[in-house]
């Protein structure tokens, strides 16, 4: 028999998914290591890698302006670079405390960095819209500078229904701030952004 040691930022975040669907989790990345996501991210959109992000799913993209404004590049964990090796070995760790505890089944992940340009937004959506099912948990990491203010804009709002009222919830995108939620369930938008915000958004998948 294996012994599960328990972590209690993994068994936070899991009582947090059961409660509310979902968790804010401060510091996840420590700020060196969103310094070094940053500059990559930076070195990578400055080769020119980004895309405009699209709607519907990666066969059937649609690039739809309404809808969300941001520039993304896909991650390739076995090409990754030193950052994104931290970065990945901190959410394999993850998975596989989720998958030992809760059986939630995940086999397969993606993550994307994205980058919000000046007044651009993402409209409110479920992160199933893409006809993709299997998206379990929805995981954002923000990578903005230490000084990032909340007059920047770019807040994730989230709406929850509670006993038939909707309730919204309004988180920062503040550097080490990883926010995880159910990806079936909650509708959550992108309000217009200030000034340029910088995050890693992935989805946590059952097959
Ligand atoms: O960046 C965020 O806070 C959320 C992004 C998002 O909703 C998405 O990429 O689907
Ligand atoms: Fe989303």
């Amino acid at each position: 028999m294996v012994e599960i040691v328990e972590v209690p930022v993994y068994e936070k975040i899991i009582s947090d998914l059961l409660e509310k669907q979902y968790s804010i989790i401060e510091d996840f990345f420590d700020l060196p290591e969103v310094a070094q996501l940053r500059n990559s991210l930076w070195e990578k959109f400055e080769e020119d890698n980004f895309k405009k992000a699209a709607i519907g799913n990666r066969t059937n993209e649609l690039i739809e302006k309404s809808i969300r404004g941001d520039f993304i590049l896909w991650l390739n964990e076995s090409e990754a670079r030193e950052a994104e090796k931290t970065f990945f070995r901190k959410i394999n760790d993850f998975v596989e405390y989720l998958n030992r505890t809760c059986y939630l089944g995940i086999l397969h992940k993606e993550f994307h960095y994205a980058l919000y340009p000046e007044g651009t937004f993402y409209k409110r959506h479920l992160d199933t819209f893409q006809n993709d099912d299997r998206r379990k948990l929805s995981l954002v990491c923000y990578l903005n500078e230490q000084d990032w203010k909340p007059e920047y804009g770019g807040e994730l709002v989230i709406y929850k229904n509670e006993n038939g009222n909707e309730v919204e919830t309004t988180i920062y995108p503040f550097p080490g701030r990883v926010v995880i939620f159910e990806s079936q369930i909650l509708e959550h938008e992108v309000k217009p952004v200030k000034t340029e915000r910088l995050s890693i958004t992935g989805w946590l998948k059952t097959r």
